[in-house]
């Protein structure tokens, strides 16, 4: 009795399938590619899984074999890796499990070049077989099983697959067979078929093999030979000298490890000895993966002990601000049965990340100093996530700070590309502080009431848009003995940069002739402000709000409630402008009545320059109309 299924494709492929095989097909070499990649993951597998099932082990030679035939017109790949059961086919090859797969299809664009660059971000892996293909066949045995239990799975590419439990006499592994296109004649010949693993998987650890090219004998006959041979390299490209690996040999790898279509932006190649020896190649991609922010991305480089293959995404290889980078660090010292768990807690794991998050900040360093447009470029992609580093990396903190990128008052772009290095550089005479400002965009930091002093004096402020920057401020009170103010808090001072400081004496008096509006306008307010204040930091707003110099910023308390947590409300204080019209409307009014609403509306608008959202909103469109009116 046959037990074979008929099952769809989740939507999701169905619509992937559909757009990769039209933008990716200038490029449709790269399903070789592909698939070669999967086949070599699958025999790291199981040589890991051999590791402590020896039995497992038969002595055959680990590698993956590359056939044609012409008259059939299909490609066959090979390998005698770690196989699939009927389940584990159903869940890899008929779904896609990576989360964001809804919001990635949604941005594309139908422009088949942008496309392919965003599908490349992505990743296609085995779909990208029905570029060249209009049926493929897998048929796989799981290692350890019968070979009555092996899965036949079968499908066309446009929306059904069939699946089977089937015989598979030749061991462990997976066989896929292509059957082509009518127009992919091209593909089926000893020359295309070599020079394209030669192009795209020279390194792959094991042997790709092929069968002979068929000889001439004297008399120009052909003589077919039923021999294999070796078509790549088939060494651990990580193993060998810097000297004997080229640029296009680096630059595939990094697509075999990263899974990642684009090139990368740079690496370093290195052999650590010392306490610990180890061999690192890591990758500094040039575009975010389209998930970096989804918490539950899997992130970190391949571990190898010996060139075996231990785990994908080892996350404890490198802090969590460096989950960008890609590669693989390969340990002479680590016994072969390292877990997840040893790892957690193993100072032989310690030595390493600090060993690798060293290089990888040169290598980053490197760029910044050396080719500010693709560090810029860089930046654009990966500086919120190199930031969290000044939260997370204590020992590496300020070289962290020194990578950081802002927008600045001092350009007229949102641009980020000031360095506190460049600021301070700039710094006014008798300025020690280095001034921020954070808000949600750049508009709302540019354009904030709280800039207005400095505008007037040309004191460079940086503007921090990004979610992370008050988390970063926070842990960053200095750089370079300079302090880091943020020009929101309350009790500004410009220090000697304020050329119309006011003695303490003339403070007092001013103070003492302001009361009667400060109380007059902290009574309207009753409940909402801690304080009302007369402040030297606006020009053209009336007034303003701040928070305590070391309590939390206004903004700061914002995010946190967005972010869902409960944030005690604290009142922040109004800082007025006496010199304003509004403030000296509210100064010679009488009229209780109007005193409220215009105290009100002067709160309001200071609260709308914060990006807060009003209490009541329609009630201040009615008394700034009857203000208007
Ligand atoms: N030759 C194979 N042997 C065993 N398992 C395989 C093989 N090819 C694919 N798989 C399984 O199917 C899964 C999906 O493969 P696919 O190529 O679609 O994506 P991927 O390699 O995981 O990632 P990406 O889409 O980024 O390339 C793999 O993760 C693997 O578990």
């Amino acid at each position: 009795m046959s037990n074979k299924q008929t099952m769809s494709f989740q939507t999701e492929i169905k619509q992937l399938l559909h757009l990769m095989i039209h933008s990716l097909y200038s490029n449709k070499e790269i399903f070789l590619r592909e698939l070669v990649s999967n086949a070599s993951d699958a025999i790291d597998k199981f040589r890991f899984e051999q590791i402590n099932k020896p039995e497992l082990n038969k002595g055959d030679e680990l590698a993956i074999t590359i056939s044609f035939d012409k008259d059939a017109k299909t490609i066959t790949i090979k390998d005698n890796g770690i196989g699939m059961t009927y389940d584990e086919v159903i869940q890899n090859i008929g779904t896609i499990a990576k989360s964001g797969t809804k919001e990635f299809l949604d941005k594309l664009s139908g422009d088949a070049k942008k496309d392919a660059n965003l599908i490349g971000q992505f990743g296609v892996g085995f779909y990208s077989a029905f570029i060249v293909a209009d049926k493929v066949t897998l048929v796989t045995l799981k290692a350890g099983e019968v070979t009555s239990k092996a899965t036949e799975w079968v499908s066309d590419g446009s929306g059904e697959f069939s699946i089977e439990t089937t015989d598979k006499l030749d061991g462990n592994g997976t066989t896929i067979t292509l059957h082509l296109k009518e127009d992919q004649d091209d593909l089926l010949s000893d020359w295309s078929l070599r020079s394209i693993i030669r192009k795209y998987s020279d390194h792959i650890n094991y042997p790709i093999k092929m069968q002979k090219m068929p000889e001439h004998d004297k008399d120009g006959k052909e003589i077919i030979s039923t021999e294999m041979e070796t078509v790549n390299k088939a060494n651990a490209l990580w193993t060998r000298s810097k000297n004997d690996v080229t640029e296009e040999e680096y630059k595939e790898f990094y697509k075999h490890v990263s899974h990642d279509f684009n090139e990368p932006a740079k690496w370093i190649h290195s052999r650590v000895e010392g306490a610990q020896e180890y061999t690192m190649l890591l990758y500094m991609p040039a575009k975010a993966p389209f998930d970096l922010y989804d918490a539950n991305r899997k992130y970190g480089i391949k571990l190898y002990i010996k060139r075996v293959f231990i785990m994908d995404d080892a996350e404890k290889l490198l802090p969590n601000y460096l989950r960008f980078i890609r590669g693989v660090i390969d340990s002479q010292d680590l016994p072969l049965n390292v877990s997840r768990e040893i790892l957690q807690s193993s100072k032989d794991i310690d030595a390493i990340r600090s060993g690798c998050t060293k290089k990888v900040l040169s290598m980053i360093e490197d760029i910044a100093n050396n080719d500010k447009d693709k560090y810029s470029e860089l930046w654009n992609e990966f500086g919120p996530v190199i930031k969290e580093g000044i939260i997370e990396d204590h020992t590496n903190k300020e070289r962290v700070a020194k990578l950081c990128r802002f927008a600045s008052t001092a350009n007229d772009s949102d641009a980020k590309t000031v360095s506190l290095d460049d600021y301070i550089a700039r710094m006014k005479d008798g300025q020690d502080k280095i001034y921020y400002i954070t808000a949600d965009s750049y508009n709302a930091a540019k354009n904030s009431p709280h800039l207005e002093i400095f505008k007037q004096k040309d004191i460079e402020v940086l503007l921090l848009t990004d979610r992370v920057d008050e988390w970063v401020v926070s842990h960053l009170f200095d750089y370079e003995k300079k302090s880091l103010v943020s020009v929101a808090k309350g009790g500004l001072d410009l220090g000697n940069l304020d050329d119309k400081k006011p003695t303490e004496e003339e403070k007092k008096e001013q103070e003492e002739k302001a009361k009667p509006i400060l109380e007059k306008i902290k009574t309207a307010l009753d409940g909402k402000v801690k304080e009302v204040v007369i402040t030297n930091r606006l020009v053209d707003s009336p007034a303003c709000l701040v928070t305590d110099g070391y309590g939390m910023s206004i903004h700061m308390e914002r995010l946190l409630r967005q972010a869902g947590q409960a944030v005690p409300s604290s009142q922040p204080t109004l800082e007025i402008n006496l010199e304003h019209r509004l403030i000296n409307k509210l100064e010679n009014s009488i009229d209780q009545n109007q005193i409220n609403d215009l105290s009100l509306l002067i709160f309001e608008q200071a609260q709308l320059t914060e990006g807060i959202q009003l209490d009541d909103p329609v009630g201040f469109v009615k008394r700034m109309n009857s203000f208007i009116a």
